[in-house]
C-alpha cells in the first residue's frame, strides 16, 4: 500500500496511544486490570517494523496449483530449489541479510542461473554442492525416465499429491483408517465411532485421508517433485514419526519410509565416517554409481562429504521440522523456512497487525513475527511455527466473529461489479438450491453473497466462531463442519477433538479465559475490527495444548477507536465483528464439555467402587 495508508495507520497507532494515555476504556463485558505479565509484554522493545515497501511485492492469490511456489518438502533445511533462499531482509534496515544466503551464491531462477558471489571463500565452497547438484541433476533425469517423463509436467498430479488427500484416500483404496497391518485404527474410525454415538451433530464426515501430513511427502514418493529436495521431505521428528513407520494412520504407499530416506536416517546414528551410509538401494545406486570412479579418491571423499553435509541436515531438518501443516486458509499461501519458520505471503494489512501486536498484551497470544523474507519475487511474512515442539499435534481452527467479510464487500457487492464463478460453484456443490435464480443465470455470486451465505448457514453468524478444520493425531482432516450450529454441537466436537481428555479441556478454557483479560487490556484489540482471523488450537499427545491467535489478513483499525465493543451484533458501518461473541461461545462450551467429562469420570469411578 502507499505512503497515505501508512500515514492513517501512523495517525491511528498515535491515536491509540493517546487514548491509552487517557485511560478511558471501552463499554465490553471483560473485566479490567492488567497483570503482571501483560505490564511484561507491553514494555517489550521494538518489534519488527514491516519493511515491506522496499521489496516488490504481490497481493495474495488465490493459488490455483504450486509450481510457481515451491512445496513444502522443497523447503526444508535449505534442500530446497537449489539455493532459492535469497534476501532476507533485516526488518529493521530492509537491508538483505546476506549472511543468511547459504554458500553458494549460485542461484537457478526459473533455470536461469545467476551467479552472485565472487568472494574466493564462495568459490571453494561451492565445488561440492555443485557436485550434489549435478548428481541430483542426474538422479532426476533418470527418475524422469522411468516415470515416462511426465512428472514434471502433470500439473494435475502434482495439484493432487500436494492438497488433496481426499483423492489419495480414494485412489488407494480407503485404507486411510487401516493401519500397516490392516487393523482398524486412526481418528477417523473415532470419529465415526463418535457420531454414530452422536446423532445431535450429524457433521457429514469427510475422510480427506492425511491430507496433512501426507500431502507434503507425497510428492516425493511419487516422483511428482522435480526437486530433489523432495525425496528427503520430513515433517516428525523422528524415524520413529516417519510415514509409514508410524503404524495407524498410513496407506501402503507408506509401509516402508523411501529407501534412500530409510538409510539417511539410519546412517544418521553412525555419524564418524561417512563409509557407514549403506547406499545399496536402487535409488542410491543410480545416484552413487554413475560416472564415479572408485580409483580416483579424492572425488569420492568430496562426493561423500557433500553428501554427508546433505544428509545432516536433512536429518536436522526431520527433526526441527516437526510437522507443520495447513489446516485452513489459502492453498500455496504457505512456506516453511530452513530455521523452521511459517512463512506467509506476505499483505501489508497483516504485516502491519503483527507489527503492533508484537508490543501489545496480545503478543504471548500471537505467534512471534520476525518481519519479512523474500523468496524470488515474493515476498512473506516470517512467523513462529506454533506446532514447533508438538508430536502428531492435534490442530484446530475456528474462524472468529459474526461475519467473515469485511464492510467493504458489501459495498462492492452492490455494484455488482465482480461476480465470482468459483463462488457460485462452491455454494452449488454445497447446496444446488442456495443461488437464487439470477446468480443461477449468471452463474456467478458476489463475494459478499458468498461469504455472507457461509456465515449465515454455519455457527458463525450465531455464535460467533465456525470450526473450519480438524486434524487428528493420525493425520486426518476434517473440514466440513458446516452443520454444527448450536453450542451443544460445538461441544460434542470439542469432546471429539480433544478424545475427551479432562486436562486439556482445562488446560484451553484457561488459556481462553486468559486470553480474554488479555482482550480487555489490548489497546490493538480495542481499535481493531478483527475479520476472518481465528484461533488456532493445538495439543498433542504429551498434553501439551495452547491457543494462538492467527490471520490478521483482514484486521484493520477503526476511525473511531471509542466504539467498537465486540461483543454486540454487527450493524452496517458499525465495523463490530463480535469476536467476544465467538470467545464467549467457546468458552462456554469448554466449560460444559469439561462438565461432562468430569461426570463422565465420577460415575465411572462411582460404578468402580459399586463393583468392588
Ligand atoms: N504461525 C503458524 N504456525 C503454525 N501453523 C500456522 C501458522 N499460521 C498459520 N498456520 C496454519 O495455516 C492455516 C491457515 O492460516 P491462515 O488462516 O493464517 O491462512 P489464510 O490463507 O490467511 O487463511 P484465510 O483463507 O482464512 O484468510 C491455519 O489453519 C494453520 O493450520
Ligand atoms: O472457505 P471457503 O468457503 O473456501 O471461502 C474462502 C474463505 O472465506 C476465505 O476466508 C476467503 O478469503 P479472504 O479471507 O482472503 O477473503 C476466500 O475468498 P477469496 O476466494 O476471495 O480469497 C473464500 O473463497
Amino acid at each position: 500500500m502507499d505512503t497515505k495508508t501508512d500515514t492513517t495507520h501512523d495517525n491511528h497507532m498515535e491515536g491509540v496511544k493517546t487514548e491509552m494515555e487517557n485511560k478511558q476504556k471501552t463499554d465490553n463485558d471483560f473485566s479490567a486490570g492488567l497483570s503482571d505479565e501483560t505490564h511484561q509484554h507491553l514494555t517489550i522493545s521494538e518489534g519488527p517494523s514491516s519493511s515491506c515497501r522496499k521489496v516488490r511485492v504481490r497481493p495474495r492469490p488465490r493459488l490455483q496449483w504450486m509450481k510457481s511456489f515451491p512445496p513444502y518438502n522443497q523447503c526444508i533445511g535449505g534442500l530446497g530449489a537449489d539455493g532459492e533462499w535469497d534476501n532476507e531482509h533485516n526488518s529493521e534496515t530492509g537491508v538483505p541479510h546476506q549472511q543468511h544466503l547459504r554458500h553458494d551464491e549460485v542461484k537457478k531462477e526459473d533455470g536461469n542461473e545467476v551467479v552472485r558471489g565472487t568472494e574466493r571463500k564462495e568459490d571453494v565452497e561451492l565445488t561440492p554442492r555443485c557436485v550434489r547438484d549435478e548428481v541430483k541433476a542426474k538422479w532426476r533425469a533418470r527418475r524422469k525416465e522411468r516415470l515416462g517423463g511426465s512428472y514434471e509436467a502433470d500439473t494435475d498430479r502434482w495439484e493432487r499429491g500436494r492438497w488433496s488427500g481426499k483423492r489419495r484416500v480414494e485412489e488407494t483404496g480407503g485404507e486411510r483408517e487401516c493401519d500397516d497391518k490392516g487393523r482398524e485404527g486412526g481418528a477417523n474410525s473415532v470419529w465415526k465411532h463418535w457420531r454414530s454415538r452422536n446423532t445431535s451433530f450429524e457433521a457429514e464426515i469427510k475422510e480427506e485421508g492425511g491430507e496433512g501430513r501426507k500431502r507434503s511427502s507425497m510428492p516425493a514418493v511419487e516422483g511428482e517433485n522435480e526437486e530433489s529436495g523432495e525425496t528427503l521431505e520430513g515433517k516428525d521428528e523422528g524415524a520413529e514419526e516417519l510415514p509409514g513407520v508410524r503404524g495407524g494412520s498410513t496407506t501402503h504407499q507408506w509401509s516402508t519410509p523411501h529407501p534412500i530416506l530409510s538409510k539417511l536416517l539410519h546412517s544418521s546414528s553412525s555419524t564418524s565416517s561417512c563409509s557407514s551410509i549403506n547406499l545399496s538401494s536402487p535409488e542410491s545406486d543410480e545416484v552413487f554409481s554413475e560416472g564415479e570412479d572408485v580409483g580416483k579418491k579424492r572425488k569420492t571423499l568430496r562426493k561423500c562429504r557433500s553428501w554427508k553435509t546433505y544428509l545432516t541436515m536433512m536429518h536436522f531438518s526431520l527433526r526441527r521440522q516437526s510437522s507443520w501443516v495447513q489446516l485452513a486458509g489459502h492453498q500455496g499461501n504457505f512456506q516453511l523456512s530452513e530455521g523452521g519458520e511459517v512463512l506467509k505471503l506476505y499483505s501489508e494489512v497483516e504485516a502491519k497487525c503483527l507489527d503492533c501486536l508484537m508490543r501489545d498484551p496480545l503478543r504471548p497470544f500471537v505467534p512471534q513475527y520476525h518481519g519479512m523474507v523474500t523468496r524470488g519475487e515474493h515476498c512473506y511474512i516470517r512467523l513462529e511455527d506454533l506446532l514447533s515442539g508438538l508430536r502428531r499435534p492435534v490442530i484446530m481452527d475456528c474462524k472468529m466473529g459474526v461475519r467473515t467479510y469485511q464492510e467493504e464487500e458489501l459495498v462492492k457487492a452492490r455494484t455488482k461489479d465482480t461476480l465470482r464463478n468459483d463462488m457460485y460453484q462452491k455454494m452449488v456443490k454445497i447446496d444446488p438450491s442456495a443461488p437464487s435464480a439470477e446468480e443461477h443465470t449468471q452463474k456467478g455470486v458476489t463475494k459478499w453473497r458468498y461469504l455472507q451465505w457461509r456465515d449465515t448457514t454455519s455457527s458463525t453468524s450465531t455464535l460467533g466462531f465456525r470450526i473450519e478444520g480438524i486434524m487428528m493425531e493420525d493425520g486426518s482432516v476434517q473440514r466440513d463442519f458446516r452443520k454444527i450450529l448450536t453450542l451443544a454441537q460445538v461441544t460434542e466436537a470439542l469432546l471429539y477433538f480433544t478424545r475427551s481428555q479432562l486436562g486439556i479441556l482445562k488446560a484451553y478454557h484457561s488459556r481462553l479465559l486468559a486470553l480474554s483479560d488479555a482482550l480487555t487490556n489490548s489497546p490493538f484489540f480495542r481499535t481493531h475490527e478483527l475479520i476472518g482471523s481465528s484461533l488456532l488450537f493445538v495439543h498433542d499427545h504429551s498434553s501439551k495444548a495452547n491457543v494462538w491467535m492467527i490471520d490478521f489478513g483482514k484486521t484493520t483499525p477503526v476511525p473511531d477507536t471509542s466504539k467498537l465493543r465486540h461483543n454486540v451484533p454487527w450493524a452496517e458501518g458499525s465495523r463490530e465483528d463480535g469476536y467476544l461473541i465467538g470467545l464467549t461461545s467457546l468458552i462456554t462450551s469448554l466449560a460444559q464439555a469439561i462438565s461432562v467429562v468430569s461426570w463422565q469420570q465420577e460415575d465411572s469411578s462411582g460404578e468402580e467402587k459399586s463393583v468392588t
